[in-house]
């Protein structure tokens, strides 16, 4: 099974990609596809190597073996500035907003990579009616935001750079069921109406495998199941390992799934 039941164009494609931190292989002979207005979701648990995989991806980490394409062009020999330029841009774990410039610098910084310097008021301004809150506080210092609103600005200032390709790193790490809900309604809405396709890994694999066309998932840094996303949502193994349902109790346990609100 491959992610080739659409016909559209493939912005990312992975092949047989590993990576190491010193003697440590995270990466274990990754391949994968994205295709254009996608989105896509990796999943696993903790330590499967999900972050790693968007580090190499985005430039941060370079990989041992393999490659990594976009549209058709080799970038994982490739600076990461380069990449951003190219249309990739990858919003991290903890969000790593810089907490002592506000919230409107932040939005500024993302658009250092951007040659057309032309729309940039136009950009913050897009970003803004997808996150209002932030115009609220955008003379506030970043650091003093609670933690929905850096995620809500950690990808405000990603939308910046113009990307064609999002990754998002755990969207939904340390945020309420509602702020959860509410960020992935929003990730799903500037797929739909700002033509970002989206590559996203998390834990919560209820959320992303409602808000995802297709999933992988990871383990141990090898990608051990993938299919679209509503077949991966009703197999027993995905219900059984990340969502919580355990198919020994069979008709009880089948009964509190359906009775639960969120899986997780
Ligand atoms: N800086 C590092 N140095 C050494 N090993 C690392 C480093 N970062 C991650 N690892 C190891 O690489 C493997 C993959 O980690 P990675 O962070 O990519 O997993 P993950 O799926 O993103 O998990 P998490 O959700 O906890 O971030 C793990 O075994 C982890 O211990």
């Amino acid at each position: 099974m491959t992610n080739d039941s659409t016909s559209s164009n493939v912005v990312l494609q992975i092949d047989n990609l590993e990576s190491y931190y010193g003697p440590i292989m995270a990466i274990r002979g990754v391949s994968l596809k994205v295709h254009e207005g996608q989105i896509v979701t990796v999943l696993g648990a903790n330590g499967a190597g999900k972050t790693t995989l968007l580090k190499t991806i985005s430039g941060v980490m370079d990989p041992e073996k393999g490659s990594v394409q976009m549209e058709g062009t080799p970038i994982h020999a490739m600076e990461p500035d380069d990449i951003v330029r190219r249309g990739i841009v990858h919003v991290p774990e903890g969000r790593e907003i810089f907490p002592l410039m506000t919230v409107a610098e932040n939005i500024a910084m993302g658009a250092y990579t951007r040659k057309d310097r032309g729309n940039i008021a136009r950009d913050e301004e897009m970003v803004y009616s997808y996150f209002p809150v932030l115009k609220d506080r955008r003379a506030q210092r970043a650091g003093t935001l609670s933690g929905g609103q850096q995620q809500m600005l950690a990808i405000g200032r990603g939308l910046m750079s113009q990307p064609k390709l999002m990754l998002l790193d755990e969207p939904s790490l340390g945020l309420s069921p509602l702020l959860t809900q509410e960020i992935f309604e929003i990730i799903v809405r500037l797929n739909r109406e700002q033509k970002v396709t989206m590559m996203l890994v998390e834990q919560n694999a209820k959320v992303a495998l409602d808000a995802a066309d297709y999933g992988y998932v990871m383990e141990l840094g090898r990608i051990v199941m993938d299919d679209k996303a509503e077949v991966l949502a009703a197999s027993k193994d995905i219900q059984e390992f990340y969502l919580g349902v355990s198919q020994d109790e069979n008709q009880r346990g089948q009964r509190r799934w359906k009775q639960r609100k969120t899986w997780r």
